[in-house]
């Protein structure tokens, strides 16, 4: 037995005999279970004081009976040998104190119901009676609108652009919209945002304009990428906001670099990223929470459960009830919210922001939601799940419709200002590409640069046989490439 251990059972047998406690009626369980305890059940714990009365045995655990008065002085004695005594007191442990019980309990491989769900408005648009919110302005609520609404135009003619063969590929947020938005507005520009790939309207909040979007998406020499990444990974210094890196989850880690950093420069400010169900299941994840949580880094961990991951249902994710459960077994709030609901995620955003900052203390957010798009324009999701399935969660559970209904209920919306504004987002998006598809490419030397200070050799020798290849074969190559 550990030295420490033996010393906080020899002084909770002490404490037992100078108050003379009678021996509980379970005692006799209680001396086995805790006896067993810190050692893996079915081994015999290495120091047993007291032999075992014959036919005293019970599998892995010997037991003596006490009764009466005599029990507390056994209590000392067995302490003293190396034994714990049990009962309802605490026992130190690293970490912390620590009851012992009779009962061997395994803990239930899930709460008997799931976590629930904080929302505010109801399918209809209404505020649920009781719900408690952060109250928003005119002002913030119709611009949360019309960012919505834009982000859905966006994705919807960049898909279409895609289809058209006029960029090589494209993915959008549909469903996702008061994800993206609402969240981006709990936040200040100098929250640092690290994404996956379906937020973008984060960066359409912070004011990343249509033209930008275009720019990347063209891969221009406008394009803050230089053109090296295919369309939507973008990124802004200006606007605090990482470039999207593809590999799934690789994000986490870096939020909570990011946030200590702030953390340690005293900022008011916290950091933020994004993920999907399916980055769930990468090591990243469990690193980047138990880092945030031991490091006490100021991050919110926004998850975007959204039912699918490409082809794999939730169901093959996780057996765990979803995200939200993870953040506690390593230490951390965590709420888990209606994503299509953008009241609540902006409330709950708002208010894990401030303990975030305030607390010094990571946070995660769980919230529930549907891919209403096929994955990417790589994708056909038709082929893994339901049309119905899609239909309803595109039509009955639309997070746009739904914030609508409440933003006209107050009086602030009206038919002719829905088609104005889809219109103008829509002609504004037409325009931007226009520009972006006549814009130049980026120098074919910019393929080379940026990773080293000084371009070595052997990819010198790279760009010289792309430029002779270029030279041999102009038709297979884009007539704009700047040789
Ligand atoms: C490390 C890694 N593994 C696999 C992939 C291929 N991949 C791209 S997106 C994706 C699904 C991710 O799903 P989820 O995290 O739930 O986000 P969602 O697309 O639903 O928003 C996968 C498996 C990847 N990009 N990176
Ligand atoms: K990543």
């Amino acid at each position: 037995m550990a030295p420490w251990l033996a010393r906080a059972s020899s002084q909770l047998a002490r404490r037992a005999a100078r108050r003379l406690l009678p021996a509980p009626s379970s005692y006799r369980n209680r001396h086995c279970a805790a006896a067993a305890g810190p050692w893996l059940l079915g081994s015999a714990p290495p120091v047993l004081g007291a032999s075992p009365a014959a036919g005293d045995r019970r599998g892995f655990c010997s037991v003596r009976r006490f009764t009466g008065e005599s029990s507390a002085a056994a209590a000392v004695e067995e302490a003293e040998n190396g034994l714990v005594a049990g009962g309802d007191q605490a026992i130190d442990f690293p970490g912390g104190k620590v009851s012992f019980v009779a009962e061997m309990n395994f803990l239930p491989e899930s709460q008997r119901e799931r976590i629930n769900c904080y929302r505010v408005l109801d399918d209809d648009g209404r505020t649920i009676s009781g719900s408690r919110f952060q109250e928003v302005s005119k002002e913030l609520a119709m611009k949360m609108y019309s960012e919505m609404v834009t982000l859905q135009v966006m994705d919807t003619i960049f898909f279409e652009a895609q289809r058209q063969g006029r960029i090589s590929f494209y993915l959008t947020s549909h469903g996702e919209e008061a994800i993206n938005i609402a969240s981006a507005a709990a936040l200040t520009i100098d929250d640092i945002v690290l994404p996956q790939y379906r937020e973008p309207g984060v960066l359409l909040w912070r004011g990343f304009t249509l033209q930008e979007f275009a720019n990347q998406c063209f891969g221009n020499k406008l394009d803050y990428g230089k053109g090296r990444q295919m369309p939507i990974h973008y990124g802004s210094n200006r606007l605090n906001y990482f470039t999207v890196s593809s590999p799934i989850a690789t994000q986490l880690p870096h939020a909570v670099g990011a946030a200590y950093s702030l953390k340690m420069d005293k900022k008011d400010a916290c950091a933020i990223t994004y993920f999907g169900d399916g980055g769930t299941s990468e090591g990243d994840f469990h690193a980047a929470l138990n880092f945030a949580a031991v490091m006490e880094a100021p991050v919110i961990f926004f998850c975007r459960n959204n039912g699918w991951a490409i082809s794999t249902p939730t169901s093959e994710q996780f057996r765990s009830d979803g995200a939200v459960i993870r953040g506690q077994a390593y230490g951390m709030r965590s709420i888990r919210v209606d994503g299509n609901d953008a009241l609540a995620v902006y409330s709950a955003v708002h208010a894990a922001r401030e303990m975030a900052i305030k607390e010094g203390r990571p946070i995660l957010v769980e919230a529930l939601t549907y891919r209403v798009g096929h994955h990417s324009t790589s994708d056909d999701s038709t082929k893994y799940r339901p049309v119905d399935e899609i239909e309803h969660w595109r039509t009955a559970r639309d997070p746009i419709s739904r914030y609508r209904k409440w933003v006209q209920g107050n009086g602030w919306w009206c038919d002719e200002d829905e088609s104005e504004l889809r219109n103008n987002v829509r002609q504004e998006l037409l325009k931007a590409i226009q520009v972006a598809e006549r814009m130049p490419k980026p120098p074919l030397a910019e393929l080379f640069t940026d990773v080293y200070d000084e371009v070595p050799s052997n990819l010198r020798e790279q760009e010289r046989l792309l430029r002779d290849t270029i030279k041999k074969h102009p038709a297979d190559y884009p007539a704009d490439v700047h040789i």
